[in-house]
């Protein structure tokens, strides 16, 4: 069944459905934990132990400082800039219990993020963005964009100033290295162009989806689904690279074995790119595979022709 993508309006409404019968803090509390489960897939705590999340004033901050204290708790090493804090005692409680394990919150966004940080959580603005973006938030995303290109950045929901429904327009949010969509991908995600991105939120009803018309997608992984939802366009791209890509895939194995010596930065960026190479050639052999086995259906039946031709003569 086909992933059903969703727009602003319907992210608001669902999610409104969903207060009828749980807390808001619930569904934080899970929509962060699967969060954390996606973060920790790609980006260990050997390889990205240093975290740097910001947090914004609505509840994609609160998926945010919720993911910080169970990352805190899962060994990694988290500090939060929260810039605008939201005065609900809903969100008071959640600096506390930061505060509690022990997570500092900073004033400023640091200088030198490049060097200090192995990772970037953007979770400033969720669905209900509606751009432009504000004071300060528009330095801030500025900076964070052109971080992106040393700092993998992981976004909860949506890269943070990008239209929800049309994406990165103009080129004004963040383009994360992994994107984790939260209930189900929202329209603006078709044109993601990062390395990953995940499902999480397992939070539909049946009766939810016929109310608002969407598929239930499947959580085969517990909480998390571990889905490329890929652009329309690349999957396109990826159609056309398929025989390319199993040539790279030897590559990219080759070079694991004879590089030895590599750091273990580097060695993460290999396997993130081999999980990805090696996901999308398997459809690929398996389409050969199932090629194969027409082509030698196709003979057996010829050969069997033959034979019956042949006995039916005599
Ligand atoms: N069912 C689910 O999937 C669940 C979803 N959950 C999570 O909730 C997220 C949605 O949360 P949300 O509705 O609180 O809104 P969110 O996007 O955080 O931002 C609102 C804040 O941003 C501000 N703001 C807006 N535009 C701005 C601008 N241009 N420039 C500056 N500021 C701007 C706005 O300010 P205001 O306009 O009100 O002054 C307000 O303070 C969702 O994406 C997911 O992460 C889970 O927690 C639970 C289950």
């Amino acid at each position: 069944m086909s992933i059903s993508y969703i727009n602003q309006q319907k992210a608001k409404l669902i999610d409104l459905a969903l207060f009828e019968f749980f807390s808001v803090e619930t569904l934080v509390e899970l929509a962060a934990l699967a969060c954390v489960s996606a973060i920790k897939k790609v980006y260990s705590t050997n390889t990205h132990p240093r975290i740097l999340a910001i947090a914004g004033p609505g509840n994609n901050g609160a998926d945010t400082l919720v993911a910080s204290r169970h990352l805190k708790q899962s060994g990694y090493n988290i500090e939060i800039f929260y810039p605008k804090r939201n005065k609900k005692e809903m969100f008071q409680n959640y600096v506390e219990q930061n505060v509690q394990y022990e997570v500092p919150f900073l004033e400023q966004l640091p200088q030198q993020i490049e060097s200090n940080y192995d990772l970037i959580i953007d979770g400033l603005f969720g669905f209900s963005f509606q751009p432009p973006i504000r004071k300060p938030f528009d330095t801030i995303i500025n900076k964070i964009k052109h971080l992106s290109e040393n700092v993998p950045v992981v976004s909860i929901d949506i890269g943070s100033g990008q239209d929800v429904e049309k994406g990165n327009l103009n080129n004004l949010g963040i383009e994360p290295e992994t994107l984790i969509s939260l209930t189900l991908p929202k329209e603006g995600s078709k044109f993601f162009t990062g390395k990953h991105h995940f499902l999480g939120g397992n939070f539909l009803t049946k009766s939810l989806a016929k109310r608002f018309d969407v598929n239930i997608p499947q959580f085969p992984h517990g909480e998390m689904k571990k889905t490329i939802i890929k652009a329309n366009k690349q999957k396109k791209t990826i159609k056309q690279q398929n025989n390319k890509q199993t040539t790279k895939t030897t590559t990219i194995k080759q070079k694991q074995k004879t590089n030895n010596n590599t750091t273990n930065k580097q060695r993460n960026k290999q396997n993130n790119n081999k999980q990805t190479t090696i996901q999308k050639p398997k459809k690929n052999e398996q389409k050969n595979n199932n090629q194969k086995t027409i082509n030698k259906e196709t003979i057996n039946n010829k050969k069997q022709k033959t034979k019956n031709k042949q006995q039916y003569n005599q």
